[in-house]
Formats: structure tokens, sequence, C-alpha cells
């Protein structure tokens, strides 16, 4: 995920020479600094991103938490780990915020979901980092935040695999396999780009896909029967909420 981030913020236009990566392996990424650890005398960090697993939080502290200061905004993009476990781990900081990016921020299209504690001018600049990576929203109550992770941070990977799933449908009914995955992407991001630009909602612009007893009809008549995707969905999403409470209950 901090890969993801860092090909959206180049391609942005920030500039590499004001980051450095930490990342135990030191495999270099072209035109930023990489550091297997941080340097002993190094400078107090303006801003640190954290992104490693929340499983491996407890091993980077001893190297990290000493670098930061008083001036240091601390960017978590940790799933589950709340305000109050990473305050505890960095206690020299100016301020920690919360993001829950997702990987299309690679390529500008992603979303943030952003908590904070701190003030109108923490707001502002975390806003102003993640901005470049796409759409960006706040969600203050952090119980909230954790629940609703699932949708856009995990949601790249539901909507990969409702992709396949499509593609497969079609190998079935006799599309060669790379014909089907060419089809069944173009079709959602071109649904996706109609929804976004259109004043209709999601809803709507269903009902004008499917003519009246036609095709498209019989098929969204399975989807709905019992509201089974929606079920699914709820599942799912609920699913990843409990795994992300679980993984703020270990971090606490
Ligand atoms: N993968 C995703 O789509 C999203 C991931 N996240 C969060 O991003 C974080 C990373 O997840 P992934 O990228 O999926 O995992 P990953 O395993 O691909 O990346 C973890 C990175 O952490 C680095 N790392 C390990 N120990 C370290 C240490 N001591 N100091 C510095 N870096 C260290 C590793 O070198 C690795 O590059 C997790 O906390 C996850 O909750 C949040 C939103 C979306
Ligand atoms: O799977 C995870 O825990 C992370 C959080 C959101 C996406 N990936």
């Amino acid at each position: 995920m901090g890969g993801a981030m860092l090909r959206g913020w180049l391609a942005s236009g920030i500039d590499p020479a004001r980051i450095t990566v930490i990342r135990p392996s030191g495999t270099p990424i072209e035109g930023v600094t990489v550091l297997k650890a941080p340097p002993p005398d190094g400078e107090v960090p303006a801003v640190m991103l954290l992104a490693m697993k929340p499983q491996k939080l407890d091993e980077a502290v001893s190297a990290l938490a000493p670098t930061t200061g008083e001036g240091t905004l601390i960017v978590s993009v940790l799933a589950g780990v709340e305000l109050p476990s990473l305050a505890k781990r960095f206690p020299k900081h100016r301020a920690i915020v919360r993001v829950m990016p997702n990987t299309p921020s690679a390529i500008g299209k992603g979303v943030s979901l952003l908590h904070t504690d701190g003030d109108e001018a923490v707001r502002v600049e975390a806003e102003t980092l993640v901005r470049p990576l796409g759409l960006a929203e706040w969600i203050d109550d952090e119980a909230l935040f954790g629940r609703v992770s699932a949708l856009s941070g995990c949601g790249p990977a539901f909507l990969f695999r409702f992709i396949d799933a499509m593609a497969k449908a079609g190998e079935a009914q006799g599309l060669a396999p790379d014909q089907a995955a060419r089809l069944a992407l173009a079709t959602v991001g071109g649904a996706a780009e109609l929804a976004a630009a259109s004043e209709e909602t999601p809803a709507q612009l269903a009902d004008r896909v499917a003519s009246p007893g036609g095709s498209t009809r019989a098929g969204l008549n399975v989807i709905d029967k019992g509201a089974a995707l929606d079920r699914l969905m709820q599942n799912v999403l609920t699913a990843s909420a409990r795994r992300n409470e679980e993984m703020a209950a270990a971090a606490r």
C-alpha cells in the first residue's frame, strides 16, 4: 500500500528529494532515498507515514519512535490500529492521522478515509497530503472508521473478484478466457465511469439497461432475489469489520 501511495505522489509531481523510504529489504526505488533503517543522526521528519502490517508495528517502533519529534505528523495506514495505540508507541508527535487508503491511489483514483483528533490545521495538512491520490473523506467517529474501512480500503479486492466472476461466467457461456476478461474489465470500467458522470443513481442506471421483459431483467431477477447481492456485500463488510476489530484489540 505504501508503494501505491508513493507511485500516486510521484505521478502527481511531488518532489522525490523530499521522500525517504525505510524498508527492511532496502530494495531501491528509482528517484527516492531508500534506507534499511532510519539513520541515527537523521533529521526529525515533518511527516512519517507508517505502512507496515499492523502485526509488524511493534517490531518497527523501536527503530522509528526515537526519530520522531514534537513537530512530526504521524500518518498511519495500519488497519485497525487506533489513535491511542499509536500515541502510546510514538509519544513524540505533533499530531496523528489515520488514513485508510486503497490501491487505486497509485493512479490518482484512490479513496482515502481520514480520522484524527488533531485541530483544523492538521486536518488541512492531512487532506492536502492525500488529495493527489484521489477522493478524501473524513470519518470523525473512530469506531465507525474501523467498521467502514472495508468498503473502500478492501473494496478494490472485492471488485477484482467481481470482475473475475463476470469473466468466468462469460467463459461458461463459451467465450475465450482472454476475451471474457477484456469484456468484463471494460464493462466494469465503463459502468463505473458512467455512474460517476451521471446525475442518476446506480439503481436508476440499472433500470435503464433493463428493457422491460428483456434479458437484463432476467439477470437482475437473479441478483435481486432475496436481495442476494445486498446480503452478500453485508456479510463481506461484516467479516472485514470483525477482523479489523480483532486487529484493533491486538494493538491495544
Ligand atoms: N493492501 C491494501 O490495499 C491496504 C493496506 N493497508 C494497510 O497497509 C499496511 C501494509 O499492507 P500491505 O501493503 O498490504 O502489506 P505488505 O506486506 O505488502 O507491505 C508491508 C511493507 O512493510 C514493510 N515493513 C515491514 N517491516 C517494516 C519495518 N520494521 N519498518 C518499515 N517497514 C517495514 C515491508 O518491507 C513491506 O514493504 C497494513 O497496515 C494495511 O493494514 C491499508 C489500506 C489498504
Ligand atoms: O487487508 C487488510 O487488512 C488491508 C486493510 C484494507 C486493505 N487491506
